[in-house]
């Protein structure tokens, strides 16, 4: 039988006292993502789960039941953990878990919330970080602190199989859940993502709104082998971050939420402490990358706890190829009609 994930993460913590603290809050975690992967399995069975129970922090999205749920799950799991405070794209501000313990988690209690009713990939995310020194932990500003800083992330996806990927800082591994005994199970030790692939995950509804450059680069693909690329590619759009998350971690490609033109959708649609920067860790320690367009997602600092981010991410040459695209000369400036003098239609 394959390892379960306390095997593992009690082989990666030995005696190391802050190492413990990361195990025995990633422990919980997942143990409430095995209850919210019980109450996903039962769909209708257990309640309205897309019921409309509210508005998100910034009163774009809405809040369904599931969504509360799952946060009260992770929450409630929590309790007893060395878990100094707790953010949640379910709540405005952070509340307190166990005063003075070490630690701080913000997740993402269920991702993808639009698909609850209809029996598609959705999960959860979680990001693990230190609590500052001389920083009120159950404060926003505490949640300030560059990806980098991150001690553990991962994310669990409730599919036709619930899996979970998860990143120490030393690799990414991935586990499935093996629901007889109650336990993650390793299936790969260290994933490493390809670094070319042929699909990318994009909502093409929003191409009016995106800017040239962008477009520019999503309007290559689409030509295949006909346009600058020279190949075919294959699109997909789930509309669970995660869920195209874990097919990239799988097999490679590539994901793009940018910013685009409509109302709230200025600094794109993903929120960076808890979406964000999990996956980037996750990415970077598969081999890959994330970036806004212009920095390492992992590099950045948030300023909101809430902060939405343009997010990139997936197989390493795909990321610096969009990134070249948006913010290089080369050429785009040879061929774009904004940046160059050939301009598109005569390329
Ligand atoms: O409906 P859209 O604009 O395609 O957005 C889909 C995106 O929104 C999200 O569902 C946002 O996450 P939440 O469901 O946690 O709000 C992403 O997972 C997904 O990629
Ligand atoms: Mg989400
Ligand atoms: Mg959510």
């Amino acid at each position: 039988m394959a390892e379960t994930l306390d095997g593992f993460l009690g082989r990666w913590a030995g005696a190391d006292p802050a190492r413990d603290a990361v195990r025995t809050t990633l422990l919980a975690l997942t143990d409430a993502t095995m209850a919210i992967a019980a109450v996903v399995a039962e769909g209708p069975l257990a309640g309205e789960l897309s019921a409309v129970r509210g508005t998100g922090a910034d009163g774009y999205d809405e809040q369904k039941e599931l969504d509360v749920r799952a946060d009260r799950l992770l929450y409630d799991a929590l309790k007893g953990a060395p878990v100094a405070a707790y953010a949640s794209e379910e709540a405005e501000l952070p509340v307190a878990v166990t005063p003075g313990a070490p630690l701080l988690v913000a997740v993402d209690p269920l991702d993808g919330s639009s698909n609850i009713d209809t029996d598609v990939t959705i999960g959860t995310i979680f990001s693990v970080l230190p609590a500052p020194d001389g920083v009120d932990p159950v404060s926003e500003a505490a949640f300030f602190q560059k990806g980098r800083a991150q001690l553990a992330a991962g994310y669990v996806v409730y599919g036709p199989h619930t899996a979970l990927v998860l990143s120490v800082g030393d690799g990414t591994a991935h586990f499935v859940l093996d629901r007889i005994a109650g336990a993650y199970r390793l299936i790969e030790n260290r994933v490493t993502i390809p670094a070319a692939a042929k699909e990318f995950a994009i909502n093409m509804s929003n191409h009016r709104h995106w800017d040239d450059r962008l477009r520019l680069y999503v309007d290559d693909l689409l030509q295949g082998k006909d346009g600058p690329r020279e190949v075919d590619y294959n699109m997909r759009w789930i509309a669970s971050m995660v869920a195209e998350a874990h097919r990239i971690i799988i097999r490679g490609g590539i994901y793009l939420y940018p910013a685009d033109t409509r109302a709230g959708y200025t600094q794109g649609r993903l929120r960076l402490v808890y979406e964000a920067f999990p996956i980037a860790l996750l990415m970077e320690q598969a081999g890959a990358a994330a970036t806004d367009g212009r920095t390492p997602i992992l590099d950045l600092v948030p300023e909101k706890l809430h902060q939405r981010v343009p997010l990139i991410f997936g197989s390493r040459e795909k990321v610096d190829r969009v990134s070249n695209y948006l913010t290089g000369p080369g050429e785009i400036a040879e061929r774009s009609p904004l940046f160059g003098k050939r301009g598109l239609l005569t390329a």
